[in-house]
């Protein structure tokens, strides 16, 4: 295929639109409680029996005050306590069925995000604070099993006592009935109404723990840098700034919650005297005995519970509506293997064709690259957005090839369309012939070692870090690629050394050790091509030596590039590309640059080379 024809056939790249957040609510609740409905209504079963249970004994009751003759009603009082206590039983199972199904919930729903989030594409977790997609997997994820442990199930089985307990109340005495019922629906109407607000400030509020969680993450993360510009105030008050901004939200659920609260226990207590007042009106007018308005009166408390429950669930819910609207919010959002990758003419991408060592052949090809970070467009002139710009080049097989140029040339960017964690946006990437949008990325990315700039090492132990993408090399292996870095020397014990812990984001480590660390798993994968970016940039001229003689000793065997601004690195490679502004400015030797490209000659000078 020609390269015009794969431009035509490859759809152009769009940067993922992440969909504005629509506060959720019960229609997304329900489809996420799908999975656990059988354990819902085996709660919701178990809540209507104690509540068909509690709803009893008023009845008793009221026989046994109606029929006192003055001995004491032993087998009445025995009914009573058996009542009670299955009752009881059950609403203990309800609650351990839904406390079950609500960790079980919450654990899917943190898999499922955690799968989601580490593949999203690379741009869209750049564009995000990091604090905040953590307090999404953990807080909010926390809040929303409160829909499930104690949310809706309780709704439904609060709703089924205060209907049963209606019924009752009803065969007792209509009057009666009409008076509490017109007082319970408006409670419960004022209740929704005012409970509603407290699902936008449950969002404002899960927003501001978000963001403080971000400022802590991002502060600690360059904690040396800010102890070192003495803004160690100024990064702590912007923290608490968060907490602040959290804590004001979190007033305005409290108060929501407090006045939803007070209002539905004043409203009970209210309906509790108007229902004495008139009832013992109609006992002495003879309507109603004395056993009947007992029964009447333990069904309005018993109504009452899950009234003034019905309240602070209203409000619960409303926080966990704001939670699940996060969760729903990052979920939207197209995983990297989704993104749209080829036109409809091609089924599905194909894995990376096999491995040709034809020396001299192009392994990957450059046509017309033009490339723009999806976020940097605002306030930008149309030259300033391209990171690159009408790039063609070739990189062939079993060379080096070096790439050099000011900061901001565009070189990172370059490696970053090779290893596709961008799609160019205009242009064509191929990999060995073959379009990389077409190309599975795992199959693709498992044919390159990667070493970028500033490598972070993970926190655990040396061998951890070594084994990242290679998990079966021997520790004879790994004391070997060691070895070769000049990270263990001979007196050292591999296992030891291996075992070492290297702190979280390699902090135990120097940063010249680090980028060995990095060299030596790029060197353990051996794959075919290697991809250096700035890989010497920490490291002392003798330790840069020894990394250049193992990279020189690698060629012909493995394709490299390799990105250095110490133009020391890369003298002797096949083929140096320089690039300014996101153009390839010149191409050639170390000898033929230094005679046709000013501005090699430039870099050369400054660093005393020519
Ligand atoms: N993730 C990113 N998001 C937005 N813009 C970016 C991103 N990475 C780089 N850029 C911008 O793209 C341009 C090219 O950056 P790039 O990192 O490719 O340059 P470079 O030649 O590798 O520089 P250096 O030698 O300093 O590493 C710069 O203007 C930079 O600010």
């Amino acid at each position: 295929m020609t390269t015009a024809a794969v431009q035509q056939a490859v759809a152009p790249e769009v940067p993922p639109a992440e969909p504005a957040p629509q506060v959720a609510g019960f229609r997304q609740a329900f489809a996420l409680l799908r999975p656990y409905r059988s354990s819902m209504i085996l709660a919701f079963l178990f809540g209507t029996a104690a509540a068909a249970l509690a709803a009893l004994q008023p009845l008793l009751v009221s026989s046994t005050v109606d029929g006192f003759a003055g001995e004491i009603p032993y087998s009445a009082i025995l009914l009573l306590f058996v009542l009670l206590a299955s009752s009881a039983m059950l609403n203990g199972l309800e609650q351990y069925v839904l406390q079950r199904s609500g960790e079980r919930f919450a654990f899917d729903t943190r898999k499922r995000l955690i799968q989601h989030v580490y593949r999203l594409p690379i741009g869209v977790l750049e564009r995000r604070e990091r604090g905040d997609i953590i307090s999404r997997i953990t807080t909010d994820v926390s809040q929303t099993r409160a829909i499930l442990s104690s949310g809706l199930v309780e709704l439904a089985t609060s709703l089924i006592t205060v209907l049963v307990s209606l019924v009752m109340m009803a065969l007792i005495d209509a009057v009666l009935l009409v008076l509490a019922a017109l007082a319970i629906c408006m409670v419960i109407v004022a209740i929704y109404l005012i409970g509603r607000r407290t699902r936008p400030a449950g969002l404002r509020a899960q927003n501001a723990v978000g963001d403080l969680a971000a400022a802590v993450s991002r502060s600690l993360g360059a904690i040396r840098t800010i102890r070192a510009t003495v803004s160690t105030t100024r990064e702590a008050d912007s923290a608490v700034r968060q907490a602040q901004a959290a804590l004001e939200a979190g007033f305005v659920v409290a108060r929501l919650r407090a006045v939803v609260q007070t209002f539905s226990g004043v409203a009970v207590q209210l309906l509790l005297i108007a229902v004495v007042a008139a009832g013992a009106i109609r006992v002495a007018a003879g309507s109603l005995t004395v056993g009947q308005l007992s029964a009447f009166i333990m069904y309005l408390l018993l109504m009452a519970t899950p009234i003034t429950m019905f309240g602070s669930l209203v409000s619960l819910l409303g926080e966990a509506f704001g939670a699940l609207t996060r969760i729903l919010a990052i979920q939207s959002v197209a995983p990297e293997s989704e993104l749209p990758d080829v036109a409809s003419d091609v089924a599905s991408p194909s894995t990376a064709p096999p491995v040709r060592n034809t020396p001299g052949a192009p392994f990957f090809a450059l046509r017309n690259i033009s490339f723009r970070y999806p976020q940097r467009t605002e306030n930008r002139t149309e030259d300033e957005v391209w990171a690159l710009r009408n790039v063609t080049l070739d990189f062939l097989q079993g060379r080096t090839t070096a790439l050099v140029g000011p900061s901001g040339a565009g070189k990172s960017t370059l490696f970053a369309l090779l290893e596709r964690f961008y799609d160019a946006t205009e242009g064509a990437v191929l990999f060995r012939g073959e379009d990389v949008r077409r190309l599975s990325r795992d199959d693709l990315r498992r044919q390159i070692s990667y070493v970028e700039q500033d490598a972070p090492a993970l926190s655990g132990t040396v061998r951890d870090n070594l084994l990242l993408g290679l998990h079966t090399a021997s520790d004879a292996q790994c004391a070997d690629a060691l070895r070769r870095v000049n990270l263990l020397s001979s007196a050292d014990t591999a296992a030891d050394f291996l075992d070492a812990q290297v702190g979280e984001v390699g902090t135990l480590l120097s940063g010249g050790e680090r980028q060995r660390l990095a060299i030596a798993r790029a060197f353990l994968a051996d794959a075919p091509i290697l991809l250096l970016d700035e890989v010497t940039s920490n490291l002392d001229s003798n330790n840069e030596r020894v990394i250049q003689d193992v990279i020189r000793a690698k060629n012909g065997a493995q394709s490299i590039i390799v990105i250095a601004h110490r133009l020391s690195t890369v003298v002797a490679a096949d083929s140096i590309i320089v690039m300014e502004e996101g153009k390839v400015v010149a191409q050639g030797t170390h000898s033929e640059l230094l005679a046709i490209s000013p501005l090699y000659r430039e870099l050369a000078h400054n660093q005393l080379l020519d």
